[in-house]
């Protein structure tokens, strides 16, 4: 479970600066189970390789995304998953209800960036469709230093924000606004990446 505090954090950066950085969102328990949960997804082979846009601009072009992902689905995930899936459940009522999003549902799928890859510098939302409102990046890395590379940068309107992906650390941004980019990294980078959706509006 996690503290209303820990919400409200991430609640008080979107107010000042559409975004949130905060340590700690997942225990060091919660960090290593879903880590173990990854892994046995990546060598069950039930990864593949990202892409790029919907509908008929999708594409996977390796120049500009390098991650391989997992999508979660309550049916096939793992205890650890399941629980991750509920926070992110509260997460969402809790926006609600303080702060009347109007959120109907999430997506989150777990992702690797082998040694090399990167995310070149993008916005979360697809051209057409708005439904993405809130982008959460949970990491799952253990140990990450500043020299394995791998920074989150976050495009602000007068500055960069640098983020190392270190395990338990999550990332709260509006989709809509921030662009950002991953950069390559020297050991494999773990990630649970997902979106809080706002469907069937006009
Ligand atoms: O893993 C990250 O730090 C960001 C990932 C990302 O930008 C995305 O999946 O859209
Ligand atoms: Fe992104």
């Amino acid at each position: 479970m996690v503290a209303a505090s820990a919400f409200e954090a991430l609640i008080d950066g979107i107010t000042d600066h559409h975004y949130a950085v905060l340590d700690d969102f997942l225990s060091m328990e919660e960090v290593n189970s879903l880590r173990q949960s990854f892994e046995e997804k990546l060598e069950a082979g039930a990864f593949h390789r990202a892409g790029i846009g919907q509908g008929e601009q999708f594409t996977k072009d390796k120049t500009f995304r390098g991650d391989l992902i997992h999508w979660l689905e309550r049916a096939s995930a793992t205890p650890a998953g399941l629980s991750f899936l509920d926070k992110m459940d509260t997460f969402m009522s809790y926006l609600n209800r303080t702060c009347y999003t109007g959120l109907t549902g999430f997506e989150f799928h777990y992702a690797v960036y082998p040694v090399g890859t990167f995310y070149q510098r993008h916005l979360d939302q697809f051209r057409q469709d708005d439904s993405r409102r809130y982008s959460v990046i949970c990491y799952l890395n253990e140990n990450w230093q500043p020299e394995h590379g791998g920074e989150l940068v976050i495009y602000l309107p007068d500055r960069e924000e640098v983020i190392l992906p270190r395990g338990g650390r999550v990332v709260f941004f509006e989709s809509a606004l921030l662009e950002h980019e991953v950069k390559i990294a020297t050991r494999p980078r773990y990630s649970l990446t997902g979106w809080l959706r706002r469907d069937g509006m006009v």
